[in-house]
């Protein structure tokens, strides 16, 4: 089913609940509450455990989404960007977010994922407008449903100028839009951009012998600044989004070393029920590849890889 479509009807539905039976409903089916809450300890614990090597993503988020949704009367929605390498936890940490907010998660009714390539693959001049008013009324929808909805936007850097433009207004400053409130939802944007230049940053500090724990926010702002988005691909997501202000905030996610890449290993064991093997932990970090290439310190892949390789030394 498509998803936009899929999401309106999910929107329909659940409004309709919501409004008969408010208190009986929400005893047997997850709800959405205005006054949804978080809790800042059980955010922090989750990404204390289970995201390995990104003290940044890890700061900025848990400030970001406490402050938003314990702010009662918040004058935009919340924009984050998550910027980094591939396999170093943006979507999973989308997950985290979204666990944290909605028992069900990605699976929630109030969480929706929009991969711009594989949801409108091939946009011509002809369909852009009938992309551009799916998009639209797929996010109205789910806003009138739940104001407190969240949107992870992937491969954001790949995603077609007229389509950005077109969620451009529920990003801003606005008390309603066509009578709908837009403020209390969350959009957590993904992308590539600026890869190269939070490496370029982490790398620096790894060849002055600093610790990874020393690189500040303040010096990455430069990396997600200027040179992130002075590619083409992002170049109007840059003149469009961000000159106006309406990310609030820029999340980097470092590239991963060996030592990070052992622990997702040592994570997925367990998940999969073997007790932690060190030698098959150490062997199968070791197969993976790194960069640059004289110093090997980065993994090319992040982590996204190694549970298929583990694959291997469990097939019996
Ligand atoms: N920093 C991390 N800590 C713990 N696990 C991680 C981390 N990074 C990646 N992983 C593991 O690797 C898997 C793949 O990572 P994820 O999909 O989040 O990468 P990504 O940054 O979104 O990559 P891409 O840019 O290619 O979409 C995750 O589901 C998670 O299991």
């Amino acid at each position: 089913v498509e998803p936009i479509s899929l999401g309106l009807a999910l929107a329909g539905g659940v409004l309709t609940g919501y409004i008969s039976y408010p208190r009986l409903y929400c005893l047997f089916a997850e709800c959405c509450s205005p006054k949804r809450s978080l809790s800042r300890e059980a955010l922090q614990k989750d990404l204390d455990s289970k995201l390995f090597g990104q003290h940044l993503a890890k700061k900025v988020i848990l400030n970001a989404l406490s402050g938003f949704i314990s702010n009662p009367k918040p004058k935009k929605p919340l924009t984050l960007s998550l910027h980094g390498w591939t396999g170093t936890g943006k979507n999973f940490v989308s997950k985290i977010i979204a666990e944290n907010i909605y028992e069900g998660g990605l699976n929630s009714d109030y969480v929706h994922l929009f991969v711009a390539t594989l949801h409108f693959p091939h946009i011509s001049n002809i369909t852009l407008y009938k992309a551009r008013d799916q998009l639209q009324s797929w996010i109205r929808g789910n806003v009138s449903a739940c104001a407190r909805s969240i949107f992870i936007f992937d491969e954001m850097d790949k995603m077609h100028a007229g389509l950005i433009d077109a969620i451009k207004p529920y990003l801003d400053y606005y008390d309603n839009l066509d009578g709908v409130s837009y403020q209390k939802a969350i959009f957590i944007f993904l992308s590539n951009a600026g890869a190269e230049r939070i490496t370029d940053v982490a790398l620096d500090f790894w060849r002055s012998g600093k610790q990874r724990e020393e690189i500040k926010l303040k010096d990455m702002e430069h990396a997600l600044s200027v040179s992130a988005f002075n590619n083409k691909n992002s170049g109007f997501w840059h003149s469009s989004l961000i000159d106006r202000n309406l990310i609030d905030y820029f999340v980097p996610f470092l590239p991963l070393e060996y030592k990070h890449l052992k622990m997702c290993i040592r994570v997925e064991m367990q998940s999969r029920g073997y007790e932690v093997d060190e030698d098959i932990v150490s062997r199968v970090a070791e197969e993976m590849t790194f960069f640059p290439k004289e110093e090997r310190v980065f993994s090319d892949k992040g982590c996204k890889t190694v549970f298929t390789k583990l694959d291997y030394y469990y097939d019996d």
